[in-house]
């Protein structure tokens, strides 16, 4: 089969890609801006996804009009609140732990980059500590090698430093990412990215990717020089 790269590592997105969590973001959100007779939509969602919470919580106040009443630092403390009792529900997306059970048993190293805090990481994961300790490394939003978030390809590029015999030549990794910010900041690290968008985004957000998937469950990793699902035809497991 003819590959699409010679892939050796692995770097996972978190919020909406791994776990369910991007649907906790939209409630709150949608709750805040009601408080100020708003509503909040998937253009202004597609901006904030993926981003570290400061920068998020600027463009919220900004492009809903509502930033003389609201700064980013008091959005941020009437989200936490919210978000803090709803991220200990998290699931897995389809797919996510079928994928890192499979590469983990074939060798292939992974990390796991995401803007998300390290504190919302540990209440996210509280349920799902089995499978994140397959991963080689996390590295999160707080990270002092993190100046910029995505965008920016500064949380890619630790993440493909601390592998071992780090760092990675950024054309063996792929990336897996469900926002915008964060393929683009797949993609100016210099990696592959696949993209598992939510359905709701615009499809014009989708450009920079270099697959495009329903979910992880439709991945091939034979695709990319990964090693092949055994039955990929006949697994019936969704998780
Ligand atoms: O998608 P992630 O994992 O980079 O997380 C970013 C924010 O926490 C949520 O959009
Ligand atoms: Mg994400």
């Amino acid at each position: 089969m003819a590959t699409r790269g010679s892939v050796t590592h692995v770097i996972f997105d978190m919020d909406g890609l791994l776990l369910d969590t991007e649907k906790y973001y939209t409630e709150v959100q949608e709750v805040i801006l009601a408080r100020y007779n708003k509503t909040f939509d998937w253009d202004l969602k597609a901006k904030m996804m993926g981003k570290k919470a400061i920068e998020s919580a600027r463009i919220f106040v900004e492009e809903s009009g509502i930033s003389d009443s609201l700064s980013p630092e008091e959005f941020l403390v009437q989200r936490e609140d919210l978000l803090r009792t709803l991220f200990p529900n998290s699931d897995m997306m389809p797919g996510a732990s079928r994928l890192i059970r499979h590469l983990h048993e074939k060798g292939i190293p992974m990390a796991v980059a995401t803007g998300s805090t390290k504190r919302h990481f540990e209440l996210k994961t509280q349920r799902h500590k089995e499978i994140f300790s397959l991963m080689h490394h996390i590295v999160n939003g707080e990270d002092p090698e993190v100046k910029h978030g995505k965008p920016a390809p500064d949380v890619f590029l630790a993440a493909a430093k601390r592998f071992e015999g780090g760092p990675v030549d950024p054309g063996s990794v792929l990336v897996f990412e469900d926002a915008p910010a964060g393929v683009n900041a797949g993609k100016n690290a210099g990696m592959h990215v696949v993209m598992v968008p939510d359905p709701r985004l615009d499809c014009s957000l989708h450009d920079r990717a270099d697959q495009v998937l329903e979910s992880l469950l439709d991945f091939n990793p034979a695709e990319w020089g990964l090693p092949p699902l055994e039955k990929p035809d006949s697994i019936q497991q969704t998780t």
